[in-house]
């Protein structure tokens, strides 16, 4: 088997062609992109290994074109880190293994014979191995595995991985998998939901404080960032940061290194930085609401997850995982025939994964049967969901909608934000009630910040106390 090496340093040509011939492979050496073109022209290669920056120009523009012609034929990159974007974006065209220099090139040779064998980096291997680590990633739709290949190309590197999709489609779950499957599984991982804590505590969850920095702070307080250190910090929510924060964190990455609050000294962190929003962030970049310089450091691998109604056909798998997981965890012994299983992949699961797997948690507590068929689903279906819309259902708000514009139309002001503040004031009011003006909860249940919720609360004269005496 012959490797195509293109790299034009001739000390590091010698020492990869040692370590892929002690792998077995023989070794043909070009240094140009024209000579690499010339040889791919006249033989088959089983793989190529490819440097970015070479004397004809950048290397990575043109392997979008060879792995067209070649599919067949692994390619892995060379790169020093002021490429990596390049890398990644020739990465998305095609099945690339990227290795960032300085790197070691045992596990490089390594690569290359995994990358022409069987292939432990195929898309099953992954999954394999995160049922196998306890980390089950369900479905082998091909949606799932444009995923499983993306996770595959990150294992190996510490490039910032952004994993985009709706609520509840396993953005978590990934992240955990590329920690527990890469390079740092061996460090912590940790976890931080940055719409879930106050906007003035946000700067030191993440960065830590000293002791004495503000009332209260005691003792010196590690944050996020050091916690993390030689492992991976997974932030949660990045859609819904404030902006003062956001600025922190840029730094962060762009230095490498926090400031404590409070603190005088720059500490060095190594942490690798796993980013996840379910909000499109681009709108909220137009709106000033997103540092975008932010949002490229992000950005370098996006990984998205579809939604669960892009793959249906994954929807018996998870339905009988989730019925198997519910056994381990006590609850009832169930199956679900083939007809259950179709029924339930024709619903729509707006909550994506998360609302099937809360669902088939329910049906194995109520079913009355050990093996569910669809005739037993329908009732539990109806019982549990609430139907789909009916046509003409949405009519009781377009009434509202339209009163209220003919009547308290507002005289300054605009339409838009007047509109939202009256559908606002009785939304709050409704989730205060139900949870007996307990803020925090309220806020959990809207999906919004605390101090949003406070702030909000104020501006539009509601009292939570007055629902605590009435609940
Ligand atoms: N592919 C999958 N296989 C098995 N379980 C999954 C899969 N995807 C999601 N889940 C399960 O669904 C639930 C929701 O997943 P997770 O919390 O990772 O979603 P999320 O996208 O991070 O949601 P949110 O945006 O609301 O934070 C979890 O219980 C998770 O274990």
């Amino acid at each position: 088997m012959t490797v195509l090496l293109v790299e034009d340093d001739a000390s590091i040509a010698i020492v990869i062609t040692a370590a892929l011939e002690a792998e077995g492979f023989e070794v043909v050496h070009c240094e140009t992109i024209g000579a690499r073109d010339n040889l791919l022209a006249e033989h088959r290669f089983s793989a190529l290994v490819t440097d970015v920056m070479l004397p004809d120009g950048d290397g990575i523009e043109t392997l979008g074109a060879v792995h067209e012609r070649f599919p067949a034929m692994p390619i892995i990159i060379l790169s020093a880190q002021n490429t990596l974007d390049t890398a990644v974006r020739a990465s998305d065209t095609g099945a690339f293994e990227y290795f960032p220099k300085p790197f070691d090139i045992d596990e490089l040779a390594r690569t290359v014979r995994q990358a022409v064998g069987a292939g432990a980096a195929s898309p099953e291997s992954v999954e394999d191995a995160a049922i196998g680590e306890g980390l089950p990633l369900v479905g082998r739709s091909a949606a799932m595995q444009t995923v499983y290949r993306m996770i595959t190309r990150v294992l190996r590197n510490d490039l910032t991985v952004l994993i985009l999709g709706e609520s509840g489609t396993g953005k978590e779950l990934v992240a955990e998998a590329i920690h527990q499957l890469g390079g740092r599984r061996d460090g912590p991982f940790v976890a931080v939901n940055t719409a879930a804590i106050p906007a003035e505590l946000i700067e030191s969850e993440l960065f830590g404080h000293e002791k004495g920095a503000f009332t209260g702070a005691v003792a010196r307080h590690l944050g996020k960032f050091e916690q993390a250190e030689g492992g991976t910090l997974f932030l949660d929510e990045i859609g819904d940061m404030p902006m003062q924060a956001q600025t922190r964190l840029l730094r962060a990455l762009q230095s490498g290194s926090i400031r404590r609050v409070g603190g005088r000294e720059e500490v060095k962190v190594d942490a690798r930085i796993v980013a996840a929003t379910n909000k499109d962030l681009e709108p909220l970049i137009a709106a000033g609401q997103f540092r975008e310089d932010l949002y490229y450091r992000l950005n370098v691998v996006p990984i998205t997850l579809p939604a669960l109604r892009e793959r249906t056909d994954d929807i018996p798998a998870l339905a009988r995982h989730f019925l198997k997981a519910a056994a381990t965890e006590g609850l009832p012994r169930r199956q679900l025939s083939g007809d259950a299983a179709d029924l339930l992949s024709r619903q729509s699961w707006r909550g994506n994964v998360r609302e099937l797997r809360n669902f088939v948690y329910r049906l194995a507590l109520l079913a009355r049967e050990d093996t569910i068929d669809a005739a037993n689903l329908k009732p539990l279906l109806d019982q549990m969901r609430p139907a789909p819309a009916e046509p003409g259902e949405g009519d009781a708000i377009d009434t509202a909608v339209s009163r209220w514009l003919a009547e308290v139309r507002p005289v300054s002001g605009t339409v838009y934000d007047a509109a939202l503040a009256a559908f606002e004031r009785p939304l709050f009011a409704e989730i205060l009630r139900e949870t007996g003006g307990n803020q925090v909860r309220a806020a959990q249940q809207l999906g919004i910040n605390r101090n949003t919720l406070r702030k909000r609360l104020g501006e539009l004269a509601l009292d939570p106390e007055e629902f605590a005496r009435r609940g």
